[in-house]
């Protein structure tokens, strides 16, 4: 990631010299020659760190260091003055700059300083964003299967890009987990990690949400409104069941991936963004796309990276390590040290089909947690969804029927609906709102249905 920085003095010359410099050194620089063309720019161009001459023709260093600090107190201003006094080196520093330097300056040491102050930037920005992911980050490469090996191996080696991740996996199966652990372990972990679930969203909110509105932009805009988008600035965009997105919202984020810049609705110029996007769907999307559901130029541009996620059922063995991983953290979450379980529980474990992956496994072990009072489980304390797991994927003694066998004519209208939402219920990983709108019903009569069908929900 190529960090940016803004030059701001009113000497044409003593701009190119430093522009010059720094860009031979790997570093972008965009330039300002008064207050208001920094002011535009601080804003727009998102830099990393500003390089500010005292005294400008329209203001003095005094007049923007205050605004840039309220706009963003994690960029650094460096001050360049050829008058130092102490009064103003005191002056400077108490208006928020990090340092001073006398003009002339020299090149090698401004360099010096510049990398100085980008690197404890970034440091510090990591270590706020390990310290609000907790402790507790989840693992989501745990298990020695052959699978889950070359999925560690692949998603290391995408870490440090800045092209577009697509993570597949069935629902539950932890995309969100490896989303974040990308985010946190890669170049942009000391950046924010911006996440928006795309599934049931109209375009209208989904296009405000991301792109942020003007005051007035329309009717109910009474206040300006950042995007989600402008906030991941720097760091990660994770949007989930991306597969979800409406038609008419694709072409615009393919914009945004391809040139980097993006309009706030209501607004007249376009502002620049630096994000990755991490995108997760439990859907096949080159299917979608083969139906026009999805538009093939944005499949091409976010399936660059493809990482697949592993169904549970696909990789047995790694269970009783999950399981293990997953009861160390109850233990200490309930408060109940040295939670265990036997041999039989761990093969029941290993033999149930999982529909709902990582989340049903998680929940089946905090309910049995729960509800047993012995610190060791045994296969009676495992409560697992049969429903859910036979209509995913049905024993062989009892195949799946086609629609066209004759079995299936002698079959009740309500035995029918009943077998349709298992299915579809299965397919969703047992998410109510998912399966009504797949079913095409409101999620209180998929509710109504259930209860009279005597199906559960759960996973
Ligand atoms: N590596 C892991 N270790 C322990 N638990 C995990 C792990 N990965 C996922 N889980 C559990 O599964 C839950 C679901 O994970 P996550 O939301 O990442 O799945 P998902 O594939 O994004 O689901 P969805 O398809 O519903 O969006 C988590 O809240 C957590 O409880």
């Amino acid at each position: 990631m190529q960090r940016r920085i803004l030059v701001v003095d009113d000497e044409p010359a003593v701009r190119f010299g430093i522009r010059h410099f720094l860009e031979a050194h790997g570093l972008e620089v965009v330039e300002a020659e008064g207050c208001r063309q920094a002011r535009e720019l601080f804003r727009g161009s998102r830099p990393d760190l500003v390089l500010l001459d005292y005294r400008l023709r329209d203001g003095t260093a005094l007049d923007l260091l205050p605004e840039m600090r309220a706009m963003d107190p994690s960029i650094p201003v460096l001050v360049l003055t050829a008058h130092v006094s102490i009064d103003t080196a005191v002056q400077v520093i108490k208006h928020g700059a990090e340092h001073f330097l006398p003009k002339p300056v020299e090149l090698p040491t401004l360099l010096m300083m510049v990398e100085r102050l980008l690197e404890a930037q970034q440091t510090r920005r990591r270590q706020q964003a390990l310290a609000a992911s907790g402790p507790e980050a989840l693992n989501p490469f745990l298990g020695g299967s052959r699978a889950i090996r070359e999925l560690e191996s692949t998603a290391r080696r995408v870490l440090d890009s800045d092209s577009a991740v697509l993570i597949q996996g069935e629902t539950g199966s932890g995309k969100g987990v490896l989303a974040t652990w990308l985010h946190l372990h890669g170049s942009r972990g000391a950046g924010p990690l911006v996440q928006l679930n795309c599934a049931g969203l109209s375009p209208q909110f989904l296009e405000t949400e991301l792109f942020g509105h003007e005051r007035g932009a329309f009717t109910s805009a009474v206040s300006r409104k950042q995007g989600l988008l402008e906030v991941a600035h720097r760091g990660t965009v994770f949007l989930d069941e991306i597969g979800d997105m409406d038609l008419l919202v694709q072409p615009k984020l393919l914009k945004v991936l391809e040139e980097k810049r993006f309009r706030r609705l209501g607004e007249v110029e376009d502002r620049s963004v630096d994000v990755r996007l991490i995108a997760a769907t439990h859907q096949n999307l080159a299917e979608a796309v083969s139906v026009h559901r999805f538009r093939s130029d944005l499949y091409f541009r976010i399936s660059a990276l493809p990482l697949f996620i592993p169904a549970l059922r696909e990789r047995p063995e790694d269970i009783p390590v999950i399981t293990r991983d997953l009861l160390a953290r109850l233990s200490r979450e309930l408060g109940r040290p040295g939670l265990d379980l036997t041999p039989e529980a761990e093969a029941a474990l290993r033999a149930y089909s999982w529909p709902g992956n990582l989340r049903e496994l998680r929940n089946v072990l905090e309910r049995a947690v729960l509800l047993s009072c012995a610190p060791v489980l045994r296969p009676d304390d495992l409560q697992f969804n049969h429903v859910l797991a036979r209509a995913l994927s049905p024993s062989p003694a009892e195949p799946r029927r086609s629609s066209s066998e004759p079995a299936e004519l002698d079959l009740t209208l309500r035995e029918v609906e009943r077998r349709h939402i298992e299915r579809v219920l299965a397919a969703e990983g047992g998410h109510v709102e998912r399966t009504a709108r797949r079913l095409g019903i409101p999620r209180s009569s998929l509710y109504q249905k259930l209860k009279r069908l005597g199906l559960s929900s759960k996973i």
